[in-house]
């Protein structure tokens, strides 16, 4: 059965403090109230943040994730930050080729491409995420233009490599907007992006990877969502600054 991911990404907010409280109530919460082994609970923070955080959900059932990193393992990279350093104070998950980095930062996909492996070899997890414009939608090439980004950034991998990656589709016309893609256009997308793995490395190791959707997921909506059966989860902005939507997310999936 493929794993499921409840992950939120809290972007550039929180203080430390605030993010102290908010993320030990999610661990409460998760603990308390989340009894599928199945499903995932990730927070994906801020960089200062990490050391103290992964020490604070350590033993329960929340792991913490960077929103970022750097390919190379070390060097004159001013401000960045590299995967072994992330493993060395314990993240599990390292989001990558967001929508927002490929804008504001004109991240490539040859570019995303190196973090994935950087990633792989240290032995942690891609949360790679992928995801047309409004107008590539309208103008009717999203199919094409999101498949092109995996085969771009994924498809050098081995079999073996490949189903270590998580992948989040986040239409951008959704993130942040309110406009939730449709059930049925999350479904719609995933299956061809599963159909695209499936192309190149057959449909067992295809039916292997977990697919999560991105843009205004909320405790209103995740219920249909993760009920589509090309959907495994969701990468949860704006709803993860909010304990008990967060959590209310991480309990919408199908028993
Ligand atoms: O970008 C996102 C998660 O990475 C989605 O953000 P929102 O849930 O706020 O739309």
């Amino acid at each position: 059965m493929r794993k499921k991911y409840a992950a939120g990404n809290w972007k550039m907010n929180k203080t430390f403090e605030e993010g102290q409280i908010l993320l030990s109530e999610v661990v409460n919460m998760v603990n308390d109230e989340m009894n599928n082994p199945n499903v995932h609970v990730i927070l994906g923070v801020p960089f200062p943040y990490l050391s103290s955080f992964t020490k604070l959900v350590n033993s329960s059932k929340v792991s913490i994730a960077a929103q970022n990193c750097h390919p190379k393992p070390s060097g004159a990279y001013t401000g960045e930050v590299s995967v072994q350093m992330l493993k060395s104070v314990g993240v599990k998950y390292v989001i990558i080729g967001h929508s927002e980095r490929r804008e504001y930062f004109g991240e490539s996909d040859a570019f995303i491409a190196e973090k994935v492996d950087a990633i792989l070899a240290e032995g942690l997890t891609p949360i790679f995420c992928c995801g047309e414009t409004l107008a590539q939608r309208e103008a009717g090439i999203h199919f094409d233009f999101v498949c092109g980004q995996l085969t771009n950034s994924l498809f050098h991998l081995s079999a073996e490599a490949l189903q270590k990656v998580v992948i989040a589709y986040e239409p951008i016309w959704a993130i942040g907007t309110g406009v939730t893609a449709s059930s049925a256009q999350a479904q719609e997308m995933h299956k061809i992006l599963r159909d695209h793995l499936a192309s190149k490395y057959g449909q067992t190791v295809a039916d292997e990877i977990s697919i999560l959707y991105g843009g205004s997921v909320g405790a209103g909506n995740a219920v249909e969502l993760f009920s589509q059966p090309d959907v495994d989860g969701g990468l949860v902005g704006g709803a993860s600054l909010k304990s008990r939507d967060f959590t209310d997310i991480s309990k919408s999936f199908p028993a």
